[in-house]
């Protein structure tokens, strides 16, 4: 999240020399300021931890490494924070041990936790805790009782030769109560999870009350979509936003109807995209599945993580363990020979596109820069580098794509309508600015003739960016205005069926010539175009790359320049938590 940097006019010391290179942005300072006067802290060096907690978690991290802050802080200016006046680690951690407002082991009440060197604010500690104590304890507890005979048969019917990451997958989520299934796109994860729940739902007695869900609107009607027309026979299945899984409660964003004493009624949860989730949901979600229901967390862990603080499906994945010899065991017994640690089954074979842009994200995920400028450079007819500044290939695509639609759109055809409108998508790393939406936004409005630039043209396309349960419409939603004999109406694509909607009844839309690499999570395009900001951009990492290549299914364009491209591949976003090393501990013992 790009912060603009203001000077605090009062800060002093520390904090202000910190915030004059551009590390701590005002709310920062402010929120450190009154936390410490709050709880009678006078020693700024620990008031200059505080802001630093404060940031990470602004920037997606949930705790601060005192140790090493000084090597992985960065800043959103180009200054050296080597001559900033760090505090000496051992120094500045035992300052913030015992500091009034520093909670430590066996202590509560005080705003921020000092765990291993690492400074919490209290809140995350306390929910990382509870998703690492969840998922453990769901580990160690009996698996939930299956025939084997049955599940074995099941397991041999429905997964064929070239599919055994799968199978294996499937006899995890049915032996454990936590599967965490990954993989990058096409790799089978939506058609593991079709199958997975027939195996689940083949097994003797009642059959399962099966919850799906993921993050946003979109992915969950994806997900739903995706399950239905994978051919595998399965009870009419309905998937949902988390956050309407657990319950809105109005005004509140953290606090839902279903929790540890009020749990959610489903045997099993599937949840899709679960890279994307935060670690406040994740700790929210976990609490009020039951403990003995299957929770099955399927998602790519190599994406960009949440908005908010936390990568927890990223830390499961990236945790060290043993295989438990209970589950080894156990799938001994139907027939599967797999290694499996903390119930992570990470699927590898790609099974939808096998050419370049694949290729290109395996590059880009082994962070090759030398490899990925190579794939860009080969003159491959799926990959495209667009080096200078030349815009005619992109705008010969675009209009003719905008052209296609707006022609389905004026003859009433909203099916052709909404399937032209996937087949080209431009995102940008940045909202604004020379390389952002905006700016896109208007360039290509330039291109088009000014008859379909209202928003009652039809063929106009449209992205809603709020939340609108009585419409049925989710933020990140993609439509376009249609003509029907009724009038105009705006068109969105549901399960397969299209849903019309009248205009004025949109309450927050915006034009859609270009969205974020962010909003793009959970679509997939067969051509994308990826406008590159330039190699200081901080928002410019690994992640984003590999989100915006993987969108791509077919064709692959990208608008920037090598030194951009070499940036974004060489910086993985690097986001402290505790608990990629204390599952990885506790699996030791
Ligand atoms: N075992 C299999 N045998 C044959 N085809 C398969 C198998 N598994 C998946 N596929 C096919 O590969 C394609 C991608 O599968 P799927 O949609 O399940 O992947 P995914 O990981 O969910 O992808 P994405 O994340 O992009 O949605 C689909 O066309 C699917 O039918």
């Amino acid at each position: 999240m790009t912060v603009l940097i203001e000077r605090a006019r009062n800060a002093a010391g520390l904090l202000a020399a910190f915030n004059d290179a551009g590390v701590l942005a005002l709310a920062d300072v402010h929120v450190a300021d009154r936390v410490a006067r709050l709880g009678g802290e006078p020693d700024e060096t620990v008031r200059l931890a505080v802001a630093l907690t404060v940031r990470a978690l602004r920037l997606g991290s949930v705790c601060v490494e005192l140790a090493t802050a000084r090597r992985t802080t960065t800043s959103e200016e180009e200054v050296d924070l080597s001559t900033l006046p760090w505090p000496e680690p051992p120094a500045w951690r035992a300052a913030c041990d015992r500091s009034p407002i520093v909670a430590a082991a066996g202590e509560s009440g005080r705003p921020l936790r000092l765990v291993r060197g690492l400074l919490y604010l209290d809140r995350y500690w306390r929910e990382e805790e509870l998703v690492r104590r969840q998922l453990q304890q769901r580990a160690a507890a009996p698996p939930p009782p299956v025939d084997l005979t049955q599940l074995r048969t099941d397991l041999g019917r429905l997964f064929e030769p070239g599919g055994e990451k799968q199978r294996l997958a499937a006899a995890v989520s049915a032996l454990r109560r936590v599967t965490v299934l990954a993989g990058g796109p096409g790799t089978g994860k939506t058609t593991t999870i079709a199958r997975l729940l027939a195996v689940l739902c083949a097994q003797p007695g009642e059959p399962p009350r099966i919850a799906l869900a993921a993050p946003t609107g979109k992915a969950a009607a994806r997900l739903e979509e995706a399950v239905r027309s994978s051919g595998v026979p399965l009870p009419d299945l309905r998937a949902s936003t988390l956050h309407r899984l657990l319950g809105r409660r109005p005004g509140s964003r953290t606090r839902f109807k279903h929790h540890a004493a009020h749990r959610l009624p489903y045997d099993v949860v599937v949840v899709d995209e679960t890279s994307m989730v935060s670690l406040t949901l994740m700790a929210r979600l976990i609490e009020a599945v039951r403990p003995d229901a299957r929770l099955i967390l399927v998602g790519d862990p190599d994406q960009l993580a949440s908005v908010e603080a936390g990568a927890v499906l990223g830390d499961i994945v990236a945790a060290k363990g043993e295989p438990s010899p209970a589950l080894a065991a156990a799938l001994a017994g139907v027939g599967e020979t797999g290694e499996v640690v903390n119930g992570v089954v990470t699927l590898d074979r790609v099974w939808r596109f096998g050419g370049d842009i694949a290729r290109l994200a395996t590059a880009v995920r082994a962070g090759d820069d030398d490899a990925v400028v190579a794939l860009l450079r080969s003159g491959s007819g799926e990959v495209e580098f667009v080096e200078s500044a030349a815009v005619s290939g992109l705008r010969t695509e675009v209009v003719e794509a905008l052209a296609t639609v707006a022609e389905a759109a004026s003859g009433g055809d909203a099916v052709a309508a909404l399937h032209a409108l996937e087949q080209h998508r431009l995102l940008c790393a940045h909202r604004r600015g020379p390389y952002g939406v905006t700016r896109w936004t208007a360039e290509i409005e330039s291109w088009l003739p000014a008859d379909r630039l209202t928003d009652l043209s039809p063929g106009r396309p449209l992205l809603i960016t709020a939340n609108d349960y009585d419409a049925g419409l989710y933020n990140g939603d993609t439509g376009v205005v249609i003509q029907t004999p009724d009038g105009l109406r705006a068109a969105f694509a549901r399960g397969g069926e299209v849903m019309l909607i009248p205009p004025s009844r949109l309450s927050e839309a915006q034009p859609l010539y270009a969205m974020t690499v962010h909003r793009s999570q959970g679509s997939q395009f067969d051509r994308v175009s990826l406008v590159l900001p330039p190699a200081t951009s901080p928002l410019l990492t690994r992640e984003l790359f590999y989100t915006a290549v993987t969108r791509a299914r077919t064709g692959l364009r990208i608008l920037g320049t090598e030194d951009a491209v070499r940036a974004a591949v060489t910086r993985p976003i690097a986001r402290a938590s505790g608990l990629r090393d204390t599952l990885t501990e506790r699996a030791r013992t």
